[in-house]
C-alpha cells in the first residue's frame, strides 16, 4: 500500500465560517478525516505546515513547502499538498521549479466550498488527489482538481466559484480521475530519467507590468529602481506601443543598460506570444534581445524567473536557464 503525506497550508478546502467570513480553521487531520475511503489504497499522515488564506501566500511559503517536501522525501511514495485556489497556480509553478526530475507525485489540491459543507467539492478533490498520488504512473508536480491533472506550470484558475476552476493551458490534461480511477493521457513517467534537484534559493524582485491603452512608460522607470526583472504583459501575439516620442523604447533601453531583465509575454491567456509577427514587437525584440515567455503562463514565468535570479544575475545563463524546460512549462521556442 502507498505511503502518502499529506500537507495543510489553509484555503477554502480547510475553511470554516465566521463572523467576518470564510477563515482556514480545520487541521491537516480534520480534513483527511473526510475521506475515510482513502484507506482503501493508501495510507495517509498529515502534518500542517500552515493554515492560510493563499491571498496571503508568499515565495518564503514555497520555501517552507518544498524544506517539508525535502525532509519526508524518502518517507512517503507521494505528496498531496492542500491549498487555496487563489494563488495555486503560482506554487504550482514555483514548485515546478524548486523541486525537478521528482519520481514521486506532488500533487497540490484544494476546493471551491469548504470541506465540511454538505455540497461541496472539497472531499472529491481530496480523494482524486490521494487517489492519483497513488498511482505508479504519476510524478512531478501536478494539480488535482476537478477530476483533471494539470502539469504544475500549465495550470491556471479561470474561474472564481465554479468546481471547474482550473485549465490546463497550451497543454494537455495529464490525467482525468474519475470514481477512483486514473485515467492517463500523458503516460511518461519512463522517459524522466533526471536525478531529483530540490532548491532552496529564489529571488521575489520580479515585477508585472500590464498594459492598457495609453499607458505610458513611466512606471516601468520606477520598476527598474526596484526591481531585477520585468513581464510585460503585452496585446495580442507581443509588442510595445510606439506613441508618446519613443518613451517605451527609452524605459527598455534603461532596463537593458542597468543589466537587468525584460520578459515580454502576452494578456491572451491561450496560445501565447510570438513577438516577431508585428512590427510593433519585432523591432524592440531584435534590437534589446528581449526574452519572450511565448506558451508559457504568467504563473509559470513569474516563479520561473524568481528562481533563477535566485542563482543567478549573467544575462546569457537567465537566457538559457528561461527557455529550457522544466516540469513541461515551455514548448514552443523560435
Ligand atoms: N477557493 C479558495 O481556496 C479561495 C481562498 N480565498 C484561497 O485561495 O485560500
Amino acid at each position: 500500500m502507498k505511503k502518502i503525506l499529506m500537507l495543510g497550508t489553509g484555503g477554502t478546502i480547510a475553511c470554516k465560517r465566521g463572523d467576518s467570513g470564510l477563515k482556514p480553521l480545520l487541521t491537516s487531520t480534520e480534513l483527511l478525516s473526510y475521506v475515510p475511503d482513502a484507506k482503501h489504497f493508501c495510507q495517509a499522515d498529515s502534518i500542517q505546515i500552515l493554515n492560510i488564506d493563499s491571498t496571503n501566500m508568499q515565495p518564503k511559503h514555497w520555501l517552507i513547502i518544498a524544506k517539508a517536501i525535502e525532509s519526508h522525501y524518502d518517507d512517503y511514495d507521494g505528496f498531496v499538498i492542500c491549498h487555496g485556489t487563489d494563488t495555486m497556480a503560482y506554487t504550482a509553478a514555483a514548485l515546478s521549479y524548486l523541486i525537478q526530475n521528482s519520481q514521486k507525485p506532488i500533487v497540490i489540491t484544494g476546493a471551491q466550498k469548504p470541506i465540511d459543507m454538505e455540497n461541496t467539492d472539497a472531499r472529491t478533490n481530496l480523494f482524486d488527489s490521494l487517489c492519483f498520488a497513488s498511482d505508479d504512473r504519476a510524478h512531478g508536480v501536478t494539480i488535482v482538481f476537478d477530476g483533471k491533472a494539470i502539469a504544475g506550470t500549465r495550470g491556471k484558475k479561470v474561474r472564481t466559484k465554479s468546481y471547474n476552476a482550473f485549465s490546463s493551458i497550451n497543454f494537455p490534461y495529464i490525467a482525468t480521475i474519475q470514481d477512483g480511477h486514473v485515467i492517463f493521457y500523458l503516460d511518461d513517467k519512463k522517459t524522466y530519467s533526471g536525478e531529483l534537484q530540490i532548491y532552496q534559493d529564489l529571488n521575489p524582485n520580479v515585477a508585472l507590468m500590464k498594459l492598457i491603452p495609453s499607458m505610458g512608460a513611466n512606471a516601468l522607470d520606477y520598476m527598474a529602481e526596484h526591481y531585477d526583472a520585468v513581464i510585460i504583459e503585452s496585446f495580442g501575439v507581443g509588442g510595445l506601443p510606439s506613441y508618446d516620442s519613443g518613451d517605451f523604447y527609452n524605459a527598455i533601453e534603461k532596463w537593458i543598460s542597468l543589466g537587468k531583465t525584460v520578459v515580454m509575454t502576452t494578456q491572451v491567456t491561450n496560445e501565447g506570444s510570438n513577438m516577431s509577427v508585428y512590427e510593433v514587437g519585432h523591432s524592440i525584440k531584435k534590437e534589446f534581445g528581449l526574452l519572450e515567455a511565448y506558451d508559457m503562463t504568467l504563473e509559470a514565468t513569474v516563479t520561473k524567473l524568481m528562481w533563477i535570479l535566485g542563482h543567478t544575475q549573467d544575462q546569457e545563463t537567465i537566457r538559457e536557464m528561461f527557455y529550457h524546460t522544466v516540469n513541461r512549462d515551455i514548448l514552443w521556442k523560435a
